[in-house]
């Protein structure tokens, strides 16, 4: 399907021959050896990864976009660059409206503050005032059913507190463009139910959403755009139905597996 067909409703996201390359280092630790026997073979010390290569594609008001594509596609790095905590290392990316940058749940908080003070730290990067992050606090606090635990330590949470206290901070943030990874793998049953409630109103109010999920039923669900990353390049841009029937053929697991994980 051509791009131009979502193009009706003004553009909330464009993103426009976007690259994103990570150059890191060929050693965990590098050593002087090492880099001589490099040197000696003509190699490189940095080794670049084309994360996103040369992706474009239009988002219109009221979107909610699914992310798909098997491990190391490059769905988180595209997320993180549309959050504005990666810079194009190539294109533009035009964004209207704030967006939470809390994307892998969690990314940014601090393990050895409180849940209280992690709430602050979260709400302040989704670029609300200290005084707008602490009046939601009660509330996201509430959501996430912690209210006996909010001031210990968040090295002391089980995994499930601590993806259900990022979840409800990303979503109670009122953000224009909310941008979700995994979220429906945060917490137990109850839990999810609950969040699945809060992102179909959010996904009401708000301007766009991006959810990023190997749940491939969750993305049929919830969205009404889905995008299809392999190696970076962008496969497929169209409704969830088609584009995940494409994703499942090419990657050759017919469409009884509704998550694919372990691709
Ligand atoms: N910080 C980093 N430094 C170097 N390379 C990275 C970094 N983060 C990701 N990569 C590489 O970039 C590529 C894309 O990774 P990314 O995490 O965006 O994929 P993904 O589609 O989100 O994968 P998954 O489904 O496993 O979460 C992979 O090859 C990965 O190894």
């Amino acid at each position: 399907m051509s791009l131009s067909a979502f193009s009706e409703s003004p553009p909330a996201v464009k993103v426009q021959n976007l690259s994103i390359t990570y150059r890191t280092t060929m050693e965990r630790v590098p050593t002087f050896k090492n880099a001589l026997v490099r040197f000696g073979r003509g190699e490189r010390a940095v080794r670049e990864i084309h994360a996103v290569d040369d992706v474009s594609f239009e988002v219109g008001e009221g979107t909610s976009l699914g992310i798909i594509g098997n491990n190391g596609a490059g769905k988180s790095t595209l997320m993180r660059a549309l959050a504005g905590i990666l810079p194009p290392t190539k294109g533009r990316i035009e964004v209207r409206g704030r967006i939470t940058p809390l994307l892998a749940l969690g990314v940014g908080f601090n393990n050895n503050l409180s849940g209280r003070e992690n709430i602050i730290l979260g709400g302040l990067a989704s670029g609300l005032s200290r005084k707008e992050v602490e009046a939601r606090t009660d509330l996201v606090t509430e959501f996430a059913g912690l209210e006996e635990f909010i001031d210990a330590p968040m090295r002391t949470y089980s995994s499930g507190m601590y993806s259900r206290l990022a979840f409800s901070v990303a979503v109670n943030m009122n953000p224009d463009i909310l941008m979700i990874d995994e979220a429906l793998s945060a917490g137990d049953a109850t839990f999810k139910t609950k969040a699945a409630e809060k992102m179909d109103e959010l996904r009401r109010q708000a301007r766009a959403m991006f959810l990023v999920s190997h749940s491939l039923g969750s993305i049929k669900e919830l969205c009404n755009e889905c995008i299809w990353l392999h190696k970076g390049r962008l496969m497929m841009h169209g409704e969830p139905e088609e584009v995940i029937e494409a994703y499942q053929k090419f990657v050759n697991v017919g469409p009884s597996a509704m998550t694919l994980d372990d691709l």
